[in-house]
């Protein structure tokens, strides 16, 4: 996994400052070369002009930035890298503003080329600490955006005062409370804070989101809000979708449940906490039906699984109705055997989630 190249997702709502983060990455001195891949709309690209940095090499994709037509023209951007690996470090991939960053993230699960040569680092979001709060009400693409980011840079906290950027924060973590937090002017984060993340590194979950082992049971509230149906984005794609949604491999199961979620109008996250071992196969289909069947509400989620009679700890990840998991590294001694998972989209129903992972899971088992 070490000799792929790390890929950096930018995302963020138009003018949050996306540009000015990629600036100060290209200029400042770090000694690493990074490949940039601008996702412009419309014909002609001006965030070309925008990007300083005489040794970087960028390129754009003009056509748009829903779901599979970004994903080929991604694709077949990385392919064109990798054939010139060696000149860079790693690639940044900025996004239009108006982006649904799940196609992009999917790119680097499905494509079985761009799965071996390059690896998602970390979704990196930029937020607009004045505009934030209107974004979250009027443009869906915003809040996926938040949901989506293992990093979320809070920038332009000098257009607000303490209370604004109080209540901002809190929205976003209503949304996500799992990525890691910046609060920022003109997008000055340091640069390790954004880049080698590794959070999509499966490995590193627990790194990454200390909170995700965490006792959780806190709120319990019930929250049918939303209605807004904002699906466009959503990938339920057709029969011409090129979208290979099959390609998984992952299980666990759990028997007891906390479930914590936090919630903004219709996105919120659910928690399951099973203490204890789950058969692989019961979960691994549960799993798989589950995540097909409400894929297009589910905006990701991931999960640490203790495994019947396995030493080492399944850990599976997901975009949508896309998942990917593995076993990976033994579980320690001195760890619990907890199987815990994760899941953060839109309308999920709380209840029957965990009514569906007990009955299909637990109480199959018995
Ligand atoms: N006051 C203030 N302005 C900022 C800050 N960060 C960026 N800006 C300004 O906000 C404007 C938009 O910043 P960009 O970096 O271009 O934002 P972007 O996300 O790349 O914008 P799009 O490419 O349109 O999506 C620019 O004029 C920046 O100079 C900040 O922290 N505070």
């Amino acid at each position: 996994m070490t000799d792929k190249i790390p890929v950096t997702v930018l995302t963020g709502y138009l003018g949050a400052g996306k540009t000015t983060l990629l600036n100060r990455i290209l200029t400042e001195q770090h000694g690493r070369r990074y490949a940039v891949i601008v996702n412009e709309f419309g014909e002609i690209g001006i965030d070309n002009d925008l990007v300083v940095g005489a040794d970087e090499e960028i390129f754009e994709m003009n056509n748009g930035c829903i779901c599979c037509t970004v994903r080929g023209d991604l694709i077949r951007i990385i392919e064109g890298l990798m054939k010139r690996r060696g000149k860079f470090d790693a690639i940044i991939v900025e996004t239009t503003g108006v982006a649904d960053p799940a196609p992009v993230a999917q790119t680097f699960f499905v494509d079985a080329d761009v799965k071996e040569a390059a690896r998602l680092d970390a979704v990196v979001t930029l937020a607009d600490a004045k505009f934030l709060l209107q974004r979250l009400a009027d443009a869906p693409e915003a809040k996926n955006q938040i949901a989506f980011a293992d990093v979320i840079v809070l920038n332009k906290t000098d257009l607000v005062t303490p209370d604004e950027l109080a209540e901002v924060e809190a929205r976003i973590r209503a949304i996500n409370p799992y990525a890691t937090l910046h609060r920022t002017v003109k997008a000055a984060v340091p640069l390790d804070a954004v880049l080698g993340r590794n959070a999509f590194d499966l490995e590193r979950i627990l790194d990454i989101e200390p909170r995700f082992l965490e006792a959780e049971d806190h709120d319990h509230h019930d929250h049918e809000h939303h209605g807004r149906g904002d699906h466009e984005h959503d990938h339920d794609c057709g029969p011409d979708c090129g979208h290979d949604h099959h390609d998984h491999d992952h299980a666990h199961h759990g028997e007891s449940h906390g479930l914590k979620h936090y919630h903004d109008e219709d996105m919120h996250s659910v928690s399951i906490r099973h203490e204890g071992e789950v058969d692989p196969n019961l979960f691994v289909p549960w799993l798989n039906d589950f995540v097909q069947a409400e894929g297009a509400d589910i905006l990701r989620c991931k999960g640490i699984v203790a495994f019947e009679n396995e030493p080492r700890r399944f850990v599976f990840q997901g975009v949508h109705m896309i998942l990917d998991g593995d076993l990976q590294r033994e579980w320690r001694e001195d760890e619990p055997r907890v199987s815990r998972l994760v899941f953060i989209g839109r309308k999920l129903n709380e209840e029957a989630i965990r009514d569906a992972f007990t009955t299909n899971v637990l109480r199959a088992a018995s």
